[in-house]
């Protein structure tokens, strides 16, 4: 893992069948979701300037927000790119990997950022650069990507060229990401950006977070929300679900379920947005039933739903 931070590794992730993403859920229970961008609701493309989130995929979102659902964007992306890309719906963001945030109208970061040191790091890593031209060097405000995406062969050049830099800067992290480097300031964590945004947006105990991710930076977000015990000045959570775009490595994950790819997430969210409206119509009837809370149950040792 790339925070450091200690992370168990499950047994494999149960694949959930995106049209009955309703099957996991409960009326009884309130969710909010938080969603990466790349890989999760944006294809990839050669070039990053050239990725965007479809239209659809937005009105869906809108859609499930009218629902009074929460909704978060936590992603690699700088700020400026995410609010680009959500372009014209607004929700709060964590941007580059949760360094940058925005909620409420407020804007924040997670740790004060050391401009000078972050120059010299950009100006080590462009002049290592230079006699490589399908090495693509993306220039963020708080942090320098580096992606060998147009030339895999060059994955180790890049790994070469990011390690011996950030290794001069004990302050700053090494981030592995698809056909990607990136150095950012060591307090760049989604977990921790998921567990302050859910904080503004805690309404109860009982929310229900639900992270839809595809890397390897996804992983503290799907601890963050699967750990019951984590919790944000005293107030803990009930456990949520973590959800793992594409299943190339599936004991590598420590999300507890998955889907397999980009498309599925689109189904999943009109799955969820069909399990709105139909609590909608249900809710008053619920509402006198008394009826307890209810999370979808893992058996620990099989990954199965009980
Ligand atoms: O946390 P995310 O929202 O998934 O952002 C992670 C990184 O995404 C972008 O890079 C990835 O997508 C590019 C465009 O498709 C692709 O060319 C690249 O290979 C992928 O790694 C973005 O450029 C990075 O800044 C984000 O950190």
């Amino acid at each position: 893992m790339t925070s450091g931070r200690s992370t168990s590794v499950h047994s494999a992730p149960i694949c959930i069948s995106p049209k009955h993403f309703a099957d996991y859920l409960s009326p009884q229970q309130d969710y909010c979701l938080f969603l990466d961008i790349d890989g999760t609701l944006a294809d990839f493309t050669l070039n990053p300037k050239d990725s965007f989130i479809p239209t659809t995929t937005l009105t869906l979102l809108e859609k499930i927000q009218s629902h009074s659902v929460n909704i978060a964007i936590v992603t690699g992306r700088s700020l400026a790119e995410a609010r680009q890309m959500l372009s014209p719906i607004k929700l709060p963001i964590a941007a580059t990997h949760g360094l940058e945030m925005a909620f409420d109208g407020i804007s924040a970061s997670l740790t004060q950022i050391n401009f000078a040191e972050l120059t010299a790091i950009k100006q080590a890593i462009r002049q290592s650069c230079t006699p490589y031209d399908d090495l693509l060097i993306e220039d963020k405000p708080y942090s320098i990507a580096l992606h060998y995406r147009q030339n895999p062969a060059l994955a180790d050049v890049a790994y070469a060229i990011m390690s011996t830099t950030s290794k001069n800067h004990p302050d700053w992290l090494l981030k592995q990401g698809k056909y990607v480097w990136e150095i950012a300031p060591k307090a760049a964590d989604k977990g921790v950006a998921i567990l302050i945004l859910l904080k503004q947006m805690h309404t109860n105990d009982t929310l229900c977070p639900i992270f839809i991710g595809d890397d390897i930076t996804d992983e503290e977000g799907f601890i963050a929300v699967q750990d019951s015990k984590r919790s944000v000045e005293k107030s803990h959570l009930t456990k949520g679900m973590g959800i793992k775009v594409g299943n190339e490595c599936q004991q590598l994950t420590c999300a507890h379920y998955y889907v397999n790819d980009i498309h599925e997430v689109t189904v999943l969210l009109e799955g969820f947005l069909d399990f709105c409206q139909k609590r909608s119509t249900l809710l008053p009837d619920l509402a006198n039933m008394n009826v307890p809370i209810n999370v979808p149950a893992v058996d620990k040792h099989t990954r199965q739903l009980i």
